[in-house]
């Protein structure tokens, strides 16, 4: 089935169902913040404090593209990722892409409790913190809204779910 690129906001699961989807296709998976984190040898939240969200942005984007991909693959984003340059069209001309979509309180209430710390979030919490996300969103959903599929995700989604929607994508 080739690759699967899982987009959504901060927060959203890719990560959590990247490695559940690769492990129900035997796929590889591969997480980008990952990839970024390991080229760099640096968190990314102390590559953020070090030079900026607009180099952390040109690598991101460039790590998305040359990153050697095997064959079949599941791959979660960093999920500013699909909303720069011109990133959302390159993961659909190389794969297939699913919007893991859910409401700014889910996010926030997954994002508060969350071990690792999101730059982007600079600490914000309660109803600030719902605020922005509803706000960021709103700026992101453009992007996210391009995905082949959109997996509403305040229902326990499961990896049949998303390869459900995958399938109809060929009918
Ligand atoms: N289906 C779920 N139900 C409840 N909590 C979940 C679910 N999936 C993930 N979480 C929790 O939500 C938080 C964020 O999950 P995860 O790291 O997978 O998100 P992400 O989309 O990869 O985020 P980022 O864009 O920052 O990498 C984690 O604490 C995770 O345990
Ligand atoms: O939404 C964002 O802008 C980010 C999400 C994370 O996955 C990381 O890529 C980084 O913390 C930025
Ligand atoms: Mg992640």
């Amino acid at each position: 089935m080739s690759l699967i690129f899982l987009v959504g906001f901060m927060g959203c699961g890719k990560t959590t169902m990247g490695r559940k989807l690769s492990a129900a296709l035997d796929y590889p998976f591969i997480d980008l913040d990952h990839q970024f984190e390991e080229q760099t040898g640096m968190r990314i939240a102390d590559y953020f404090a070090a030079h900026g969200e607009e180099e952390f942005r040109n690598l991101e984007s460039r790590i998305l593209k040359e990153t050697e991909y095997p064959e079949n693959a599941v791959v979660s984003t960093g999920g500013g990722l699909p909303c720069f340059f011109d990133n959302m069209d390159w993961m659909n001309s190389h794969g297939k892409t699913v919007y893991m979509k859910l409401t700014p309180k889910m996010l926030a209430s997954r994002l508060e409790n969350a071990k690792t710390p999101r730059p982007v979030l600079q600490g914000k919490k309660g109803q600030e913190l719902v605020d922005f996300i509803e706000s960021k969103l709103a700026d992101r959903e453009p992007f996210y809204s391009k995905a082949s599929v959109i997996a509403q995700s305040y229902v326990d989604l499961t990896p049949e779910n998303i390869l459900y929607l995958l399938s109809t994508l060929n009918k």
